[in-house]
């Protein structure tokens, strides 16, 4: 008997007799939905107006209410029947049974078959159905799960054999349920075909959706070392100069002419008549009438550079018997004036000395701010005055405070000007003059910068920047660019002023000694 009504009971809504009408809520409870991923979530179980009927939504379930599911994944001890339901379980077993009854009951009867629920249709809790939909109440669902229960073949040990499978704890949240009345949806019914929405047909080039752009990953650069920033800063020169000796030299041996050529080249290259003059008699001497290959040309132009770089290439000595040791920074607007004194700082402050930094470039606001900020930076003292005020009376009231604060440096910069300017040289000649009233031997030093893009017209700037200012050491800086270094090669062949540092780039560190050889090598294309 039992058997039968099993068998009834799961050809519900397919071949179901009228007159045995089972109830809804056994059937759903019956109905395949042993995985939590094939629950159907009715669509609009209730609506909002039938709410008072319905009995009102169902009360939320509370966290913790509800087992996690890797707890119910493990075979457990079926729970009585009629508790069942309030778990929310349908036992594996029945699912099986289910499973054959079907195929039993599609054989016997497909004319008999029962109107159903059309696909795509759900029907509404309280709605229109007929009595046999009506809703079962959770006590008659309990006894037909404890029916089933006893049904079960005494073969099946219910420990080892029965596996409750979690149903999805949203069956809870879901109102139908909580009111006995889930209505379950036809697998049909979720995978039937949506209507697209409508898009317009776009002109070739375009298309819809999220753009996806592929992300590159960053490769870090690794920081070039200082010499690599000087070689491909003087890449321009090196290879220019290597391509032609090469190229002058290429199956043809030493001779007069050959030689004109070499120097020729040489002095292009900024490296001035002297320079080249060194490179050609060294030449001369060692491979007259032979072959030679631009290699050995770069090696002989090398040697002979660091020759003249090497009595310039020192220290910038600070004496510090005087407090301060005053440095004045001249040079012609845009060479790096400002940057540089904020470089050395940096180095000195870092050192431990007690920098003071004087904003003596009146003439531009940002050249104001921008020393200030170097100060704050290197932990330098600061002065400054008024835009416009005159730069001498600042480099006295300078002098002063940091004597007054033991300060062991002072760095003044200046405002940038044109060595054919007279008025502004005239203004430079002022402030070394009042200094000197403060210490006879101030400033002690003082410092031009040269920009190393400028090529000949550096020459000229060192030769006036020194008879009015007493410039007594130089810097060049933007040797990282594209710099023609061959120019700095001239100025110590002419002028055999210290070259203290170079400036390889913007950043507070890029500030390097000057090293001969490296810079002769950099130039003449050889490695370090
Ligand atoms: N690449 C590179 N740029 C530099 C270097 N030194 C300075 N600069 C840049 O050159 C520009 C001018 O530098 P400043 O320090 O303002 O030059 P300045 O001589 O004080 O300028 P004025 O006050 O107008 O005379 C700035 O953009 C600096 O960042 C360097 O060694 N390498």
């Amino acid at each position: 008997m039992a058997l039968s009504f099993i068998k009834k009971v799961f050809t519900f809504g397919k071949d179901k007799p009228a007159e045995e009408p089972v109830p809804e809520a056994v059937a759903r409870e019956l109905e395949p939905r042993s995985r939590a991923e094939d629950l159907p979530v009715a669509a609009d179980p209730v609506l909002p107006e039938e709410m008072d009927t319905a009995g009102g939504p169902a009360a939320d379930v509370g966290e913790g209410e509800i087992e996690e599911p890797g707890i119910l994944d493990e075979v457990l001890p079926l729970p009585p029947a009629d508790q069942m339901s309030d778990f929310g379980l349908v036992p594996l077993s029945l699912l099986e049974i289910e499973a054959e009854a079907e195929t039993q009951a599609s054989d016997e009867s497909e004319a008999e078959a029962p109107p159903s629920v059309p696909s795509g249709h759900l029907p509404h809790k309280g709605g229109d159905r007929s009595e046999a939909d009506a809703p079962a109440s959770v006590e008659e669902t309990a006894e037909v799960a404890e029916a089933l229960s006893e049904e079960i073949p005494a073969e099946i040990d219910v420990e080892e054999d029965i596996s409750i499978q979690p149903i999805s704890p949203l069956v809870g949240e879901m109102p139908g349920r909580a009111e006995g009345g889930i209505t379950p949806t036809e697998p049909s019914d979720l995978t039937a075909e949506q209507p697209k929405p409508e898009f317009p047909v776009l002109p070739k080039g375009f298309a819809t959706g999220p753009a996806i752009v592929e992300q590159q990953p960053i490769v870090p650069q690794p920081k070039l070392s200082w010499f690599q920033r000087l070689r491909n800063g003087l890449a321009r020169t090196s290879s220019q100069l290597t391509g032609q000796i090469t190229a002058l030299f290429t199956k043809r041996k030493l001779d007069d002419e050959t030689l004109q050529d070499l120097e020729d080249l040489l002095i292009q290259a900024d490296l001035g008549v002297e320079t080249a003059l060194r490179v050609t008699d060294t030449l001369a001497s060692e491979r007259y009438g032979k072959d030679v290959t631009g290699e050995d040309v770069s090696r002989i132009m090398a040697s002979e550079i660091a020759k003249v770089l090497k009595p310039v290439a020192k220290p910038l000595q600070l004496d510090l018997s005087h407090k301060p040791h005053v440095i004045l920074v001249v040079g012609v607007n845009g060479t790096g004036k400002t940057t540089t004194i904020g470089k050395l700082a940096a180095k000195l402050s870092g050192a431990g000395l007690k920098v003071m930094l004087a904003a003596g470039d009146t003439f531009r606001a940002a050249a104001i701010e921008q020393l200030k900020i170097w100060a704050e930076r290197t932990n330098s003292e600061f002065i400054g005055t008024k835009l416009g005020a005159d730069a001498a009376g600042l480099a006295y009231d300078a002098f002063e405070q940091a004597k007054a604060r033991k300060c062991d440096v002072l760095i003044v910069d200046t405002a940038g000007r044109l060595q054919n300017k007279a008025e502004l040289m005239a203004e430079l000649e002022k402030i070394v003059r009042v200094l000197g009233k403060l210490d006879p031997d101030a400033p002690h030093t003082v410092l031009q910068t040269l920009d190393a893009t400028t090529g000949q017209n550096a020459l000229s700037q060192v030769e006036i920047f020194r008879n009015v200012a007493g410039v007594n050491g130089l810097i060049m800086t933007k040797l990282d660019g594209t710099a023609r270094g061959g120019i700095l090669v001239a100025i110590s062949a002419k002028h055999k002023l210290p070259v203290y540092f170079i400036g390889v780039g913007e950043g507070v560190e890029d500030l390097e000694p000057f090293e001969a050889e490296d810079f002769a090598h950099a130039i003449a294309g050889l490695p370090q």
